[in-house]
């Protein structure tokens, strides 16, 4: 899709309006472009002694309202330059009342729009943009754009309207004069041109910079426990300054440009100006034109200036808002993920088999090289492994978070990419690695996965992840507001409302990846076994490093470089050559030492 065709889109409902906005300033500019031919004749022939060549004018002028004399002609000029006056203005707000709505609806739709494309896409989308970068495109690129609708594109239709008329008035009145005013307006043109196309790239290269920027102080912001633990203010702030540096470099280079171009064009203009006003003071002497043929010039070259210097801005907008829907279309053709694609509406049982699996998030590199192992419903199944050796990247397949390149996955019987990700989703329940909690209170946290829990289904829960007890001890308890801006929690309780998070939702497969690394192992016995009371039919996946954690799950998989190295139960392993007997050993040790 082009710009135009993007913008079109996104105005549909409200095309008409911005038409009417369009019309309502060409309508304006008429009134505008009218007032120096009544000053003229006003000039000619009330204060001198030209007759009225227009009929209706001569009508209008010796109407016997205000007697047929010069000071009631007067007032008859004043009172139809009033009444220009404020037709113009009445058009003007209509024109901005209706640009605006078209122009707010626009940025409205384009933002729901990209909140929606960042929400459904894929998984890729996230590695292939910062989320400073994307934050921009979402406010600052859309503003631009809104801006240009609302301002510039309406000015457009005016402009080219209001030059058009001045210039067929001009010629109609005095040709030679008309070709005096109109000698530099080809030159302002080009100037005008050829500076849209220099800053263009200017402005492309000043917003990546300015998205680099808002990258940086997001991650810093976001980050800024790791920032001071490791005292890295001193690092991050000299890298916040060389971004800033060539931010503050390359919008002073875009100053520059619009400063030679502003100089430049008001020397063309100002030239443009004196001539006329030299040549036509000239002319008027040698009574070759009138007085008021001269003021009216006067007025006309600067109504006639003013649109072509009017032009280079617009281009310029034209230019920045070329690069801002650049960037917002780049977001809004991202593929979108669909997922209800596939067998919907089932109950999972929790079967699960891996035969040959093969993956990569680059297909040339493989991260998992043949994997294959069955789970079967209800049992407690384990991943062990280095890190690195694609435990999660298991869990992202089963999740269909990215579908696997060769082998096959079934659950329950069913091929794991014909089953729609939404089911999938709403039959596996993760608690994942990072325990991200969003700024709202606890009770709010819990219910997300289940928006209709009762009170009594999120304290179950709570009791149940043995956060019940931390969370009665703040002192807004369920309603003690968490996340970024929220209480800090520790990263042990984090985990554990994570957990009941996840738990509060009957999810028959249930993953948990390496989500109990902050809770001690006697607490995360304790979690476990009151979790596996609950639904003794549910599969559960482990994902952990400590042999404590997995040795009594049904099965373990210990994997190393992608691939499984061995398999079996924690006797088994044990007596088994390999990694886990390895980590077992060390563990051992560890444990007897500081018992
Ligand atoms: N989104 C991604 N894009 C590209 N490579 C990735 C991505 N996620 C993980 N990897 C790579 O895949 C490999 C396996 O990662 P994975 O997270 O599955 O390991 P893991 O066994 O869970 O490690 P850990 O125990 O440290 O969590 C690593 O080399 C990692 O760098």
């Amino acid at each position: 899709m082009n710009n135009f065709q993007l913008v079109n889109k996104y105005m549909k409902g409200k095309r008409l309006i911005y038409f009417f906005a369009i019309f309502a300033t060409i309508i304006s500019s008429i009134f505008t472009v009218i007032s120096p031919l009544v000053i003229k004749i006003t000039v000619d022939s009330i204060i001198g002694n030209s007759p009225i060549q227009s009929k209706w004018l001569n009508y209008l002028f010796t109407m016997s309202l205000f007697q047929n004399t010069v000071s009631g002609k007067l007032l008859i000029a004043a009172l139809i330059i009033i009444a220009l006056s404020i037709l113009t203005g009445l058009f003007m707000y209509i024109r901005g009342r209706f640009a605006s709505e078209a122009s707010e609806t626009l940025a409205k739709r384009l933002k729901d729009d990209l909140y929606s494309t960042i929400l459904k896409s894929d998984y890729h989308f996230y590695s292939k943009y910062q989320s400073g970068d994307i934050i921009q495109r979402c406010t600052s690129d859309v503003e631009t754009v809104r801006k240009f609708v609302v301002n510039q594109f309406v000015e457009i239709g005016r402009t080219i309207f209001l030059a058009g008329m001045i210039a067929y008035i001009m010629f109609s009145i005095s040709l030679k004069m008309a070709f005096i005013s109109t000698i530099f307006i080809p030159v302002s043109f080009l100037i005008t041109y050829s500076f849209f196309k220099k800053v263009e790239k200017q402005f492309r290269l000043a917003d990546e910079a300015e998205a680099e920027l808002s990258t940086v102080l997001q991650e810093n912001i976001t980050g800024i426990r790791v920032v001071k633990a490791f005292a890295r203010e001193d690092y991050e702030k000299e890298k916040f300054n060389i971004k800033n540096h060539k931010y503050r470099d390359l919008d002073f280079n875009l100053v520059l440009t619009f400063a030679k171009f502003w100089s430049l064009s008001d020397f063309i203009s100002l030239t443009q100006t004196l001539m006329v006003i030299v040549i036509g003071s000239y002319f008027a002497i040698k009574q070759e034109i009138t007085i008021g043929t001269l003021v009216a010039f006067s007025s006309y070259i600067g109504m006639l200036l003013w649109p072509i210097r009017q032009l280079g801005r617009i281009f310029s907008d034209l230019g920045k808002t070329k690069v801002s829907l650049k960037r917002i279309n780049e977001i809004l053709s991202e593929e979108k993920e669909d997922i209800e694609k596939g067998i919907k509406d089932i109950k999972l049982e929790g079967n699960i088999v891996f035969k040959d699996v093969w993956f990569g998030y680059k297909k040339e590199k493989p991260i998992l090289k043949g994997i294959s192992f069955e789970i079967k419903n209800g049992q407690t199944v384990a991943f062990f492994g280095s890190t690195g050796s694609g435990k999660s990247t298991i869990i992202s397949l089963l999740l269909r978070l990215y579908d696997y390149n060769l082998g096959l996955i079934t659950i329950d019987g069913i091929e794991l990419k014909n089953i729609s990700k939404k089911t999938l989703r709403e039959n596996i329940g993760v608690v994942p690695q990072e325990s991200f909690l969003f700024s709202k209170n606890i009770q709010e946290n819990i219910k997300i996965t289940k928006i209709k829990a009762t009170n009594e289904e999120v304290v179950e829960s709570a009791k149940t992840a043995a956060v019940h007890d931390d969370i009665m001890n703040f002192e807004q308890k369920y309603e003690t507001i968490v996340g970024e801006k929220g209480v800090t929690l520790s990263g042990g309780q984090r985990q554990r409302l994570t957990i009941a998070r996840t738990i509060i939702k009957e999810y028959p497969i249930l993953i948990f990846d390496d989500s109990l690394s902050a809770v001690d192992t006697e607490t995360e016995e304790k979690i476990r076994n009151e979790i596996k009371k609950k639904s003794k039919n549910r599969t559960t996946i482990l994902i952990s490093h400590r042999i404590s954690s997995v040795k009594d799950a049904d099965l373990i998989v210990v994997l190393d470089k992608g691939m499984v190295t061995n398999i079996g139960t924690h006797e088994e392993l044990i007596r088994q050559k390999g990694l886990y007997k390895k980590v077992w050993e060390i563990q051992s040790i560890v444990k007897n030492e500081t018992e």
